[in-house]
């Protein structure tokens, strides 16, 4: 196994490509199908998004070391993240259907919002229980997006683009959304699911060389 491998517990192909960007060889760490992942990422009531994306990040890790000792595999690093759009301080999740990604992107329309991404790395003991002896550490990064004003129909062409799915927010900085967006305040990479100076910061605290 290369020096430089980590389990990527994340079913977003945007994450394996940030870390392919950086060098990082990963084997994906994904949810059996009786685990309920959905349930992680309710909101409390009252919650602050950047409570939030941290809490649920670790959650996710948590779950991510579970699965890595019931499948009995070698101890390697368990890296996973959390990306949140906040409107003030509304969060806004992942799009359920084209009338909620109109709904988002028209209170995003003409406004700056914050991406909070929470990257996690877990590294699990050698045996026992892992949950309760790996060394987890965390970041965050967040960034300020800034949305040109959109009509209504050009928010109903990029919702066509079926762009919108699966994107908290309803959008990807990454693809067409770039026409959208005005002027970008922190973590490109970050907006997009995996903040990656952070990323290489959490695994060189791990003595990793990158
Ligand atoms: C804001 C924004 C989000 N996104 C994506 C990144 C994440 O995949 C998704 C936010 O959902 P997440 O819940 O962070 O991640 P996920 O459910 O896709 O994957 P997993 O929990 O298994 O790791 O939104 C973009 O691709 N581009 C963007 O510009």
């Amino acid at each position: 196994m290369p020096d430089s491998f980590v389990y990527l517990a994340s079913q977003s192909p945007r994450r394996a490509q940030l870390l392919d960007q950086i060098g990082v060889a990963h084997q994906l760490l994904l949810p059996d199908a009786d685990e309920d992942a959905e349930s992680l990422e309710a909101v409390l009531p009252g919650e602050a998004p950047r409570d939030y994306v941290q809490r649920v990040t670790l959650l996710k890790l948590q779950a991510a070391l579970q699965r890595w000792q019931r499948r009995g595999l070698p101890p390697a690093p368990v890296l996973c993240a959390d990306t949140t759009v906040a409107l003030g301080s509304t969060i806004l999740g992942k799009p359920a259907d084209a009338q909620e990604a109109i709904e988002m992107l028209t209170q995003l329309s003409g406004q700056q919002h914050e991406v909070l991404t929470a990257v996690a790395v877990g590294v699990p003991g050698a045996g026992g229980d892992p949950v309760g002896t790996a060394v987890l550490h965390e970041e965050l990064s967040v960034s300020q997006v800034t949305f040109d004003r959109l009509e209504a129909e050009r928010i109903a062409a990029y919702v066509a683009t079926g762009e919108p799915f699966g994107k908290a927010g309803a959008y990807g900085v990454q693809g067409h959304a770039a026409t959208l967006i005005a002027h970008i305040d922190g973590s490109f990479s970050g907006i997009m699911g995996l903040p990656l100076f952070e990323t290489a910061r959490l695994l060189r605290g791990f003595g990793w060389r990158i």
